[in-house]
């Protein structure tokens, strides 16, 4: 058996934009996670050219695929004898060989999968609540003992009962399975998944977010595949009618509308990093909403109070493009002086936001910055809990607001928000992460109020920003606990 192909994809946050990166006329802030999904590809030795997908971290989670062609049509039937089914994996496969069938011809597609394939996925622990693992092992819940866990820990269940922290679990594992096919079927180069933006790895962006969309059964926004994809970025959404062609199934050539020459793509893919020295804090609240019934309230509000909303928006969208300009801002000044940087980092990690203005260096651009994304943040808080008010609509509800307002008065934390379309679901913080420090981190701090919180059942994932752009092609043998997952074919 050759070597694999392994292609992983990060889990997202959008930290800023939710509800307004819906409209193409606005952008969304999203941060990809170190929290990412893995697809394994390898040949098998068969005589036939079954697809076998297996999930090994769920119970009754492996899907045969018998593929069989009529001239150029290339088709991938579920076995009868599944034990269940699985919509996302069936389509990535369907749509991923019927493109590369028209790319490539039917008979190199036809040659790559005759003797079978063995597709491994999994996803990092942070996809999935590891409440119950962590009570089994009777750990605390912290970030230290996350760390204990099994990489890809079996979760005990079956894939429709598990209990998802919001990562964007379904846009991670489409877009690693659809580029590591592309690259599988050698549609793409392996370069496509190591090197930035190019033309291969917009055709799996394409792709990916056809599959999504397809699978899903609407035209989400599509900030999650493209935080997969490209990694962290300020994103601003293709038109829907792009894929509308493609969205009855009827059978028309894919390439034409994936390609990514296909001039009607017109999403934007804007620079954004967070800065250095600073970290992602996630926590999941485990109350829990549809985001769905959320965004459907929102939006019906828009249409019914068009003047109200569009002011609403409109000053919403201006605080996160500050916010956007000066976290970018921050990253210019650490490589502008270093030394500078780092000494506002160490010394405003001690200190609440509150006491910034008391440090001697509080006219410097570094901290001016930080102060600005402080209130930026809490300004975005701010207009979100008016929106949720209007629409009637928990976006930022009471308990959350007392929890983030608990965090961003400890010392160190620099801002935070409900994620996405907000609801009882999740936290992000961002804190100073500085280097050699003896103090204790601000992180440990955090660490330490969720643990002792009581009005919510907070639980921290171990995520923080991925510094790797997007998807990217793997070595089994590199990732902690990946070969151990997927066990052999
Ligand atoms: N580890 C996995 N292995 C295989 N399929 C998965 C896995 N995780 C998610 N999926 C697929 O994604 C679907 C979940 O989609 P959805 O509920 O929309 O998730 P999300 O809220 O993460 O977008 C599942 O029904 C399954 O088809
Ligand atoms: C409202 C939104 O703009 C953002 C929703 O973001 P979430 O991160 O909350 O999404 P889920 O993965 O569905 O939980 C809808 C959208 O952009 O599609």
């Amino acid at each position: 058996m050759g070597t694999p192909i392994v292609v992983s994809a990060p889990g997202k946050v959008l930290i800023a934009g939710g509800y307004l990166v819906l409209d193409p006329a606005y952008s969304g802030l999203v941060v990809s996670t170190s929290s990412r999904f893995y697809t394994v590809i390898r040949a098998e030795t068969s005589t036939t050219s079954r697809i076998c997908v297996r999930s090994p971290q769920f119970t009754n989670a492996t899907w045969d695929y018998n593929v069989s062609s009529v001239a150029a049509q290339v088709t991938v039937e579920p076995s009868p004898e599944n034990a269940s089914k699985n919509k996302f994996v069936h389509l990535a496969l369907q749509k991923t060989i019927t493109l590369a069938v028209e790319v490539k011809g039917a008979s190199s597609v036809k040659d790559i999968l005759s003797k079978g394939t063995d597709i491994a996925i999994v996803g990092g622990n942070d996809f999935y609540s590891q409440r119950a693992q962590l009570e089994a092992r009777n750990l605390p819940r912290t970030l230290e003992s996350l760390s204990k866990l099994t990489p890809f820990a079996y979760t005990g269940v079956e894939l429709a009962n598990v209990h998802k922290t919001g990562l964007g679990s379904s846009a991670a594992l489409i877009t690693s399975l659809v580029s590591a096919l592309l690259v599988y079927l050698q549609v793409i180069p392996e370069s496509s998944l190591t090197e930035g933006d190019n033309q291969g790895r917009r055709l799996a962006h394409n792709l990916a977010q056809y599959v999504h969309c397809f699978a899903q059964g609407k035209v989400g926004s599509g900030f999650d595949v493209a935080a997969a994809v490209f990694g962290s970025h300020l994103y601003t959404r293709f038109q829907a009618s792009v894929i509308q062609p493609l969205m009855d199934d009827q059978v028309v050539p894919l390439f034409p509308v994936i390609s990514p020459s296909n001039s009607e793509w017109n999403y934007n893919i804007g620079d954004f990093k967070l800065p250095p020295l600073t970290r992602m804090m996630l926590a999941d609240v485990d109350a829990g909403s549809d985001t769905p019934s959320l965004v459907g309230k929102v939006l019906k509000w828009r249409q019914e109070s068009r003047d109200t909303a569009n002011a609403l928006w409109t000053t919403l969208d201006s605080l996160n493009q500050e916010l956007a300009k000066t976290l970018l801002q921050l990253s210019e000044l650490y490589s502008r002086n270093e030394k500078a940087y780092i000494d506002v980092v160490t010394h405003a990690a001690s200190l609440s936001a509150s006491e910034w203005s008391t440090l001697t260096m509080s006219k410097d651009p570094v901290i001016s910055a930080f102060v600005k994304v402080r209130n930026t943040t809490e300004s975005i808080r701010g207009k979100m809990r008016e929106m949720g008010t209007l629409c009637d609509v928990p976006i930022e509800p009471i308990e959350q607001t007392k929890l983030l307002d608990a965090c961003v008065s400890l010392p160190g934390v620099i801002g935070g928000g409900v994620p996405g379309a907000g609801g009882y679901d999740a936290i992000w913080l961002l804190v100073f992460d500085p280097p050699g420090s003896s103090e204790e981190l601000p992180s440990e701090r955090v660490g330490g109020l969720w643990q002792s919180y009581t009005e919510l059942d907070v639980s921290p994932l171990l995520a923080s920003e991925s510094m790797a752009k997007g998807a990217r092609i793997e070595k089994l043998a590199d990732i902690a606990g990946l070969k151990e997952a997927v066990g052999s074919a």
